[in-house]
């Protein structure tokens, strides 16, 4: 599958380039058909208007609806999308599985970007896997609060309060660091060996240089073609052999439940298996990370969104009797986190003002999508794509939705959980993690580590921003994820005394 191209990654004689050009005008001369989207191609055969739609995405989209309503096909890299933006029919996308299919879209992307193979053909091992995810929900979701909380208990207190005086670090590499280490120790366990925080490092280091080449994975180009990009994967697949699983300790039912399911379909050895552990390892920190990143950016950027924050915090402790003078652990349960609305809505409103991920499905037979005024023909081999930003940055749905408004999401002091369109209500205000089969199985798990940080941070430190120069969102992970920052930032941060 091939999306989202750069030019500069093509090295190929100016002969060939001609013959190759050729061949591609022959072969993407698609024409719209009675019944069909608007088709938006651009002058640019096969690329089509790729680079348009990088440069400002949800302007880019915003545009096209303006001018051609809520349904419309854009020709990306060889692959006509056909995006679906009235929320109202968001259903129809992602209630049809048979003619509108994950499974084959997601197969394809795991064997080229994880060298996952054995998913595609195989539906056993796919359900078995998704039978793990109840593992990340209900009863088992506590326990993995639970050893999450004392996941971050240790990593504060044996790093971050050693910092009595002011610490000046860049933002996006602190969230990095944190996130990294307590996820991973979480959901895959606690590294026992003597060079704990080497190992550590160097899985982060390749975390960060096979994330950064993410993007031209999941558009189909050759990893080949990606300097080292391979090596860095094979590294970091090695890290889940068996060997190096026995010197892991208290790993979570979640990771051993699909270890046990894995084993079951592969021998023992073989690397394949590592490969889809590196999956969800990925998974698990591509968005969390920059989704910590914002909302801590947005809580020093927004000091009354701090105070909110801050003040609603201290009514919880003063309820509890809890002083934050008595040691790092504070202890709250679930229900007392979930009552705290401010942050749950600084966390929300930073997702809907960051998550770029599309919900994609591939088209697997000439379907007739029953819209509202009438049918939306589909052909077999597109995509169809739901855009979040689109629903999220509506005026009509969020008032002056390009701000961060720390209470967007309360009301009366509760959460709000009622959004108006057309005078209708709407069941999906907010989707950054996606819909239907696709729904990330780690929204509850990423939820609550990302307002325990916050929780812990804004509780335990003095916080301040260095740098006042606006940072801007890098559109490097449209319609693949939460947008990372466009470069890093200051910040210090020093115990509260
Ligand atoms: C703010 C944080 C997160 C966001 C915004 C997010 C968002 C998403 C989205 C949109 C998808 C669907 C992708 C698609 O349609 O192709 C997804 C899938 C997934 N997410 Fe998350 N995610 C987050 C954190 C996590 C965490 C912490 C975990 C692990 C515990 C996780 C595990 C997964 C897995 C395993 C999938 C693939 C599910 C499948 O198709 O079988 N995610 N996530």
């Amino acid at each position: 599958m091939a999306i989202l191209i750069k030019p500069k990654l093509f090295e190929v004689n100016f002969k060939s380039l001609s013959s190759l050009f050729m061949l591609i005008v022959c072969l993407v001369q698609m024409s719209m058909r009675p019944g069909e989207p608007p088709l938006i191609k651009g002058w640019l055969p096969y690329f089509g208007q790729i680079w348009n739609f990088q440069k400002a995405p949800l302007a880019f989209i915003k545009t096209l609806q303006k001018k051609h309503g809520d349904s419309f096909t854009v020709l990306f890299g060889g692959k006509y999308v056909t995006f679906i933006l009235d929320p109202f029919q968001f259903q129809l996308v992602t209630k049809n599985p048979k003619q509108l299919s994950f499974k084959t879209y997601k197969d394809k992307l795991s064997r080229h970007i994880f060298s996952i193979k054995m998913l595609s053909g195989n539906q056993k091992l796919s359900h078995d896997l998704q039978l793990c995810y109840q593992h990340l929900q209900g009863k088992s979701l506590d326990v993995l609060i639970e050893t999450m909380a004392q996941d971050i208990t240790h990593v504060f207190e044996s790093k971050l309060l050693k910092a009595r005086n002011w610490d000046t670090v860049h933002l996006l590499t602190f969230c990095t660091s944190v996130m990294f280490e307590i996820s991973f120790t979480t959901l895959h366990g606690k590294l026992l060996v003597a060079d704990r925080e080497k190992l550590f490092s160097e899985l982060r280091d390749n975390y960060i240089k096979f994330d950064e080449k993410f993007i031209y994975l999941a558009s189909g180009i050759p990893i080949e073609l990606l300097g080292d990009t391979k090596s860095t994967r094979k590294k970091m697949i090695n890290n889940f052999t068996k060997e190096n699983l026995a010197k892991m300790q208290r790993q979570s039912k979640f990771f051993q439940m699909r270890q046990d399911i894995l084993e079951q379909y592969y021998e023992p050895d073989d690397l394949e298996i590592g490969a889809h552990h590196l999956g969800v390892f990925w998974a698990s920190l591509a968005n969390s990370i920059p989704a910590l990143f914002w909302a801590m950016y947005y809580l020093l950027w927004h000091p009354e969104a701090m105070a909110a924050v801050r003040d609603e915090i201290d009514r919880l402790l003063q309820s509890t009797g809890q002083k934050k003078e008595s040691g790092f652990f504070i202890n709250f349960t679930r229900e007392q986190l979930d009552s705290l609305v401010y942050l749950e809505s600084v966390v929300l409103e930073t997702l809907r003002l960051c998550a770029f991920s599309s919900i994609i499905r591939s088209v697997e037979e000439d379907f007739a999508l029953p819209v509202e005024y009438g049918q939306c023909l589909l052909r077999k081999g597109d995509l169809v794509a739901i855009f979040p930003p689109a629903l999220h940055n509506d005026p009509e749905i969020f008032e002056d939705p390009q701000e961060f408004r720390y209470d967007r999401f309360v009301e009366d002091g509760k959460k709000k959980t009622t959004f108006f369109k057309r005078g209708k209500k709407l069941s999906h205000y907010i989707i950054p993690f996606g819909s239907g089969t696709s729904k990330c199985p780690g929204r509850y798990f990423a939820v609550y580590e990302i307002k325990h940080l916050l929780f812990a941070l804004v509780t335990y430190f003095d916080l301040e921003i260095i740098d006042d120069k606006p940072v801007e969102q890098s559109h490097s992970r449209v319609l693949f994820g939460t947008h990372p920052p466009k470069s890093d930032v200051l910040f210090r941060y020093k115990v509260k005394s």
